[in-house]
């Protein structure tokens, strides 16, 4: 059975694209089929990745607004079973130029539907914003994840996407569902944290994942190496923990 997975929050910084790489990477090592679906113009996941987006024939913006088909837009990654369907900057221009067109909420699931059979997980990475790019994933996944930074403030902005789900539910996409509520970033030395886990596990309850990210390093160099953490550092806590995420997610 395959599955759609937005990774979504509006808030910026909170973990979605290293979420996505590296839970992408970690399924495609347990030898799961994945395909990362790059919606987001700072093109981050695509990047880091190692897909050079000067190398970039087409990218998600001609996917959504040229018709092109995904299988033609879908390029390999170094992990094996993980591909891609890259963002480049001209992606920015998607949110206005989507405004006018026909069935414009629904063009990314009309297009996932032509490859949903080649894989077992399809994980979209998010922009930090509720427009007409998050719309479109909302309206395409089955479920979704929802990555909450340890910090204050973390559930601020919170109930405007859970509004935006629930629109979604009602108006284009009544299956989808919350898949699961990742804590990320969690520093053990501070009480902030630990604060922040019991709130959010109080408002999620058992929506919210076992597996909590801790602030890691390599997390945040393997990007700059065009790595997922599963190839720039299997042994690191930040790999751990992402396998022991993705474990988790097939189990559920
Ligand atoms: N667990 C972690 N440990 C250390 N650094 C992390 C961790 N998770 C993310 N980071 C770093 O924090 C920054 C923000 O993370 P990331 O890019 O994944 O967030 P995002 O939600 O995708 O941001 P945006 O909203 O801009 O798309 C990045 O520099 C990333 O490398
Ligand atoms: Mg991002």
């Amino acid at each position: 059975m395959s599955k759609i997975i937005a990774i979504t929050n509006q808030k910026g910084g909170v973990g979605k694209t290293t979420t996505s790489v590296n839970l992408g990477a970690s399924l495609a090592s347990l030898g799961k089929r994945v395909l990362l679906v790059d919606i987001d113009p700072q093109g981050n996941t695509t990047s880091g990745i190692g897909v050079n987006k000067a190398d970039v024939v087409y990218c998600i913006y001609d996917v959504l607004i040229n018709d092109i088909h995904p299988k033609d837009a879908t390029v390999e990654t170094n992990v094996e079973n993980l591909k891609i369907i890259p963002a480049t900057i001209q992606l920015a221009g998607a949110e206005i130029e989507l405004v006018p067109t026909i069935s414009r909420e629904v063009r990314l699931k009309k297009s996932l539907q032509l490859v949903k059979h080649l894989y077992d997980y399809i994980l979209i990475d998010c922009p930090p914003s509720l427009g007409l790019l998050t719309i479109n994933s909302l309206t395409a996944a089955d479920s979704v994840i929802i990555p909450i930074q340890c910090e204050y403030y973390a559930l601020e902005g919170l109930s405007q996407l859970l509004n935006t789900v629930r629109l979604v539910q009602k108006h284009l996409n009544t299956g989808l569902q919350i898949e699961g509520v990742l804590l990320t970033m969690f520093d053990a030395r501070t009480n902030l944290g630990i604060q922040v886990i019991e709130e959010v596990k109080k408002y999620f309850q058992q929506k919210v994942y076992q597996t909590i990210i801790p602030r890691n390093v390599r997390l945040s160099e393997a990007p700059s190496h065009g790595q997922s953490i599963i190839t720039y550092d299997p042994r690191s806590k930040g790999a751990e923990v992402y396998m022991e995420l993705a474990k988790e997610v097939i189990s559920l």
